[in-house]
């Protein structure tokens, strides 16, 4: 098989120590490929070398079989011994150089790097592939001194591979295989993994064959949705530019399919918001529930159209990791809410940990807090807001962020920021009064999630036909974004336009009043909206 031709998109790393009593290690290997491993590594740590090379030799007779390459771990004089297409080598193993001239050119080589100097030295070296990681913890193997790099950071290392295929590695398992896949798509130049590379979530099953099938068809449906652009931070409609006109009667659409359908919009948010938050979730035409018990978010999640991550009072955070994850896997939207983030190193920590274990689909902040976020120092932060004259070039920081985060971001203020990282749009709605009433910023995010739900059904309504066996979330969701920022927005105006409106107390009860009395035509006939980039 030529190097080219190696389909890297699920790669067997053996561990015969993780299997199952009883499961003998070739059945489960020949199991594992008829259920779509497409390379297999013989990684053996500790068996003598006599029993390596005869574990490799019949290893490769099965996987030549299936016509599937074969590497070895580390090891060259098992590789000499052995002849199978390739070699794996770490950053303390062989110096690349070396196991070049030892297998020489038609053999391929595999390394592992874990930052974006070391993949660069792979490339520059000659790698066939590099294996990246550790994407997450994992049991497999001590990798506690080495940095998790999350999906977001895998994407930062994709970036220098110049074509180099990869895969990732560590602590990769069926639930966040899309996450993964998703939230790894690098912030310039767009790359994706080739594939993932797992021990434990195939060689530990009893079924093998089940699930190798069941990872291998999650990396399929990605690479057939990176070929239609139906990714996460594409929108998964219309592909051609719109104008604003189209933008907002697409928002204003989307009010009717709340109402004809009151999405339950699960909720965990700070304590000094709830009670607002569902009364202007209820107000809009959504149902709310605020549900924070891990025990209890996870069985709601089949059942919601969207969820909010707010974190201002941090006190759910096991129902936060719960609830992201399972949104996740039940591919409803998820709106983050990081409040206040950059303003203590407990909350930069928390928004790491929440990121790492789920893919947001919006990310919404004010200026202090996208700043913190995209780790700008441009705007600051003065508790939970942001203090300056903001950003020079807001447009672009709310670009950028989308790219490296993979999510829409809507940076609020008195103009509204939101870009899906190739569209950047401008809003200008909304009134000073929402200044001075506290959670419009927290209240925004619930609407914002209400109508991502919206186009989401919006979405599986008119494309019932469309693959969801891994796609995280469906749904044009920038269009979900914008609709949730303008309805809020412009209820605010008419409430502040209100005769029985004084100030801050009579406005926070008339905004309730106007989310439940806007209608689309208010939005045709309101909505301020600039399209800044497509
Ligand atoms: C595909 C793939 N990627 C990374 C590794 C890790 O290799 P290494 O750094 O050599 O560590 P050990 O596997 O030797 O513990 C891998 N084996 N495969
Ligand atoms: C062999 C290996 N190398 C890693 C790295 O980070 O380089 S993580 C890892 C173990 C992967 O096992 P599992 O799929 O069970 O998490």
């Amino acid at each position: 098989m030529g190097k080219a031709a190696i389909d890297y998109s699920l790669y067997l790393v053996t561990g015969r120590e993780l299997l199952p009593e009883g499961k003998d290690y070739y059945e489960s290997l020949e199991e594992a490929l008829q259920g779509g491993v497409t390379v297999v590594q013989v990684r053996e740590k500790d068996t003598d070398t006599g029993e390596f090379v005869e574990i490799a030799r019949k290893t490769k007779e099965i996987t030549d079989k299936y016509n599937v390459p074969l590497f070895i771990n580390d090891r060259i004089d098992v590789f000499l011994a052995v002849r199978p297409a390739g070699l794996h080598i770490g950053q303390s193993d062989l110096p690349l150089a070396r196991a070049r001239e030892l297998v020489g050119d038609d053999a391929l080589i595999g390394v592992s790097v874990s930052n974006v100097d070391e993949a660069r030295a792979a490339v520059a070296g000659g790698a066939d592939y590099v294996g990246v990681g550790a994407i997450w913890d994992t049991g497999s193997k001590d990798v506690t001194a080495k940095l998790k790099l999350a999906p977001e950071g895998a994407g930062v290392v994709l970036d220098v591979l110049e074509g180099v295929p990869s895969v990732a590695i560590g602590g990769i398992h069926p639930p966040n295989v899309p996450q993964l896949l998703h939230g790894s798509v690098s912030p310039v130049n767009r790359t994706a993994l080739d594939g993932v590379a797992v021990i434990s979530a195939i060689v530990s099953s009893a079924d093998p064959r089940a699930a190798a099938a069941g990872i291998r068809a999650q990396v399929d449906s990605f690479k057939r949705a990176r070929k239609t652009g139906n990714t996460q931070a594409v929108f998964s409609g219309a592909k051609a530019a719109r104008t604003p006109k189209e933008l907002i009667e697409q928002s204003a659409a989307l009010m009717a399919v709340v109402r004809d359908n009151t999405p339950l919009v699960h909720q965990l948010t700070n304590n000094v918001v709830i009670n607002d938050s569902a009364n202007a979730t209820l107000a809009v035409g959504a149902s709310p529930i605020m549900a924070t018990n891990p025990f209890d978010v996870k069985d709601l999640s089949p059942a919601i159209g969207a969820l909010l991550v707010n974190f201002g009072t941090i006190t759910d955070k096991a129902g936060m990791l719960v609830a992201g994850r399972e949104a996740n896997v039940n591919r409803k939207p998820v709106v983050y809410d990081p409040v206040a983030v950059g303003a203590t190193a407990f909350r930069r920590s928390t928004s790491k940990e929440l990121l790492s274990h789920w893919q947001p689909t919006v990310i919404k902040g004010n200026p202090a807090e996208i700043g913190a976020l995209a780790e700008s120092t441009e705007v600051a932060s003065r508790g939970v807001d942001a203090v300056g004259g903001g950003f020079a070039n807001p447009g672009s920081v709310v670009k950028v962020l989308a790219r490296r985060k993979n999510a829409i971001v809507v940076m609020t203020g008195k103009h509204d920021y939101i870009s899906d990282g190739e569209t950047v749009l401008k809003t200008s709605n909304g009134v000073d009064l929402l200044e001075v009433i506290t959670g419009s910023g927290c209240m925004t995010g619930t609407i914002v999630a209400t109508f991502c739900a919206a186009a989401r059904l919006h979405f599986l309504a008119s494309n019932a036909a469309v693959e969801n066996d891994s796609q995280l979330v469906q749904g044009d969701h920038l269009v979900g974004a914008l609709a949730g920022v303008l309805v809020f927005n412009i209820a605010a105006e008419l409430a502040a336009a209100r005769p029985d409106v004084k100030g801050p107390g009579t406005f926070r009860a008339a905004l309730i009043d106007e989310l439940y009395n806007v209608r689309a035509a208010d939005v045709l006939a309101r909505a301020k909206v600039e399209v800044l980039e497509v």
